[in-house]
């Protein structure tokens, strides 16, 4: 079969063992993991930068100055071994995020409080009720196989309802129920809890090691590395050197030869591959035709987000499972919020930046002042700014881009100052990732499945389709939806291709 970008002149046709789609975290761990191990790769990323959703960026003042931002993930936590490790072979170093100082709680009626240590200062009984959703939540992960949720006793049944329906079986306290709610609904998957399984609430708590290590925000926003997250890309990008071509996004993939005996004369029906591939993950040939340059292998490693999959034409079009699994997994939509002030306002007044509300627009704000200097161009020089990152998730965000810019910025400063005072009306530079504008992206901060769709589907999303790997954060286990994740998934298909291509 022919098509456009088949036959579309004017492009190389080079030769590899492996060819990688996608150059975030997974994809580059994919074909650095190869080159290093002696295979010949090209890594094909649809972008004009590598790093996918870890993205070293910029914002402006008024004077001109440039401040450093990170666009996309950033946070390491003590779990990420493979990440910490891999930051250290790199020769990139981490910095810890500022927590000293009293926290900010923003109840539901909209008095403040501030606090220290993880206990939010909320009444007792609302305490003892998030205990108890907390040590629930602790269970159900240390029965789940984090490498194979659907295979849990109870998978089916966790999966058919939502994570807010099943935090109600368990308790009437909505101060509890939304305080818990917040670390997996808004603060991982960014959508509602009433759109997502309670499966799928395990599996992120399960993938950090419980849910306590979620809930305690000294944990899971531990470290950052000095010179931003896209710097473990940009490292191995490095080393691939001319093996990375940027702005080639993949619009065809050529897999697999069809299976005649599913061909059918009588309808008029092409022959396809229903009747599945024989021995997935051997390899073959696959030809990946990118916008500068086509790629013939024995075998190909799809490194994009599962939203984006329908995006590549694949030739044959792939199983009929795989169609129908992909069609049910979505990325979350958060905006984060990055707001540089002259000085961080917030030491001063004894307070460490760190701020909760659940039920709020902006439910939760830190600290996340640079290492040393904040200034892209100065890297030597001391200097006094102070940045504050905030997150605003699922509807609320869809609430915040309806509005007018200018309005939009007044309700999302307006949120912070309700937790760090006035002085947060004014910062010197303000700037919104949005990375559902994004189309090699489409959303924030990573997919998850439909209710129901993670024990239906999720055992086919690790398993190779013919010589097609896949790898990605949102399929990791350890290190779900988080760089660890992904660079987790890269390394893992590397090592099984390399068993089949010896
Ligand atoms: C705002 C935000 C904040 C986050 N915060 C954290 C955090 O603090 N800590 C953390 O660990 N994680 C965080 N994450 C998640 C983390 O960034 C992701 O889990 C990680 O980047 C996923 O890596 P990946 O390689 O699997 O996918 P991606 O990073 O999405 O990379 C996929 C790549 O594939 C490319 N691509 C897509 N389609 C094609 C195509 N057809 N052809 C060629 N190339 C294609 C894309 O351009 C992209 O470069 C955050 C994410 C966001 C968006």
């Amino acid at each position: 079969m022919t098509s456009l970008y088949a036959t579309a002149e004017n492009r190389p046709t080079i030769e590899r063992d492996v060819v990688v789609i996608g150059a975030g975290p997974a994809g580059m761990m994919a074909a650095y993991t190869l080159k290093k191990a002696g295979k010949s790769v090209a890594v094909l990323e649809a972008r004009p930068r590598v790093g996918g959703r870890t993205w070293n960026g910029k914002v402006q003042d008024a004077s001109g100055k440039e401040h450093f931002i990170e666009i996309g993930g950033q946070w390491i936590s003590p779990d990420q071994t493979r990440l910490i490790d891999l930051v250290e072979e790199l020769g990139l170093t981490t910095f810890s995020r500022y927590r000293e100082g009293q926290n900010v709680y923003v109840a539901p009626d909209g008095t403040r409080h501030t606090y220290s240590g993880d206990q939010l200062p909320v009444s007792d009984t609302t305490a003892t009720e998030i205990d108890k959703l907390i040590d629930l939540l602790n269970t159900k992960v240390t029965e789940m196989d984090v490498t194979q949720p659907w295979a849990m006793p109870d998978a089916a049944q966790l999966d058919a309802i939502s994570f807010r329906d099943w935090l109600k079986q368990h308790s009437d306290d909505q101060e509890a129920i939304d305080n818990v709610s917040i670390y997996i609904a808004s603060g991982m998957l960014t959508k509602p809890a009433h759109t997502f399984s309670a499966l799928q609430a395990i599996l992120m708590a399960a993938s950090a090691g419980s849910f306590s290590n979620l809930v305690d925000e000294d944990f899971i926003l531990d470290k950052r590395v000095v010179g931003g997250m896209q710097s473990v890309s940009l490292k191995m990008a490095e080393y691939l050197g001319d093996d990375v071509y940027l702005s080639s996004p993949v619009r065809q993939l050529d897999w697999a030869t069809t299976d005649p005996e599913t061909a059918d004369a009588l309808n008029n029906v092409a022959a396809d591959v229903r009747n599945g591939v024989v021995d997935d993950g051997a390899p073959a040939e696959v030809t990946a035709y990118s916008d500068t340059v086509i790629v013939q292998a024995k075998t190909a490693v799809l490194a994009v987000p599962p939203n984006l999959y329908h995006r590549i034409q694949y030739v044959p079009p792939l199983p009929r499972e795989q169609m129908v699994a992909h069609q049910h997994i979505s990325m979350g939509l958060v905006i984060k919020v990055h707001a540089v002030y002259e000085t961080p306002f917030w030491r001063d007044k004894g307070l460490s930046g760190t701020g909760f509300g659940g039920g709020r627009m902006v439910q939760e704000v830190y600290d996340n002042t640079n290492y040393g200097p904040n200034l892209v161009d100065d890297h030597d020089a001391e200097n006094p700014h102070g940045t504050l990152v905030s997150f605003i998730s699922d509807v609320h965000a869809e609430t915040m881009w309806a509005l007018p810019a200018k309005e939009r910025k007044q309700r999302i400063l307006a949120e912070l100052a309700a937790y760090l005072g006035d002085e947060a009306l004014e910062p010197i530079a303000f700037f919104l990732s949005d990375m559902a504008a994004e189309e090699w992206t489409r959303g924030a901060y990573a997919t998850s499945y439909d209710l129901g769709g993670l024990s239906r589907w999720g055992h086919l999303q690790n398993r190779p389709t013919g010589s097609i790997y896949y790898a990605c954060s949102d399929i990791a286990a350890e290190g779900y939806q988080h760089v660890d994740g992904a660079i987790r998934q890269g390394e893992l298909v590397a090592g099984r291709i390399l068993e089949r291509l010896q």
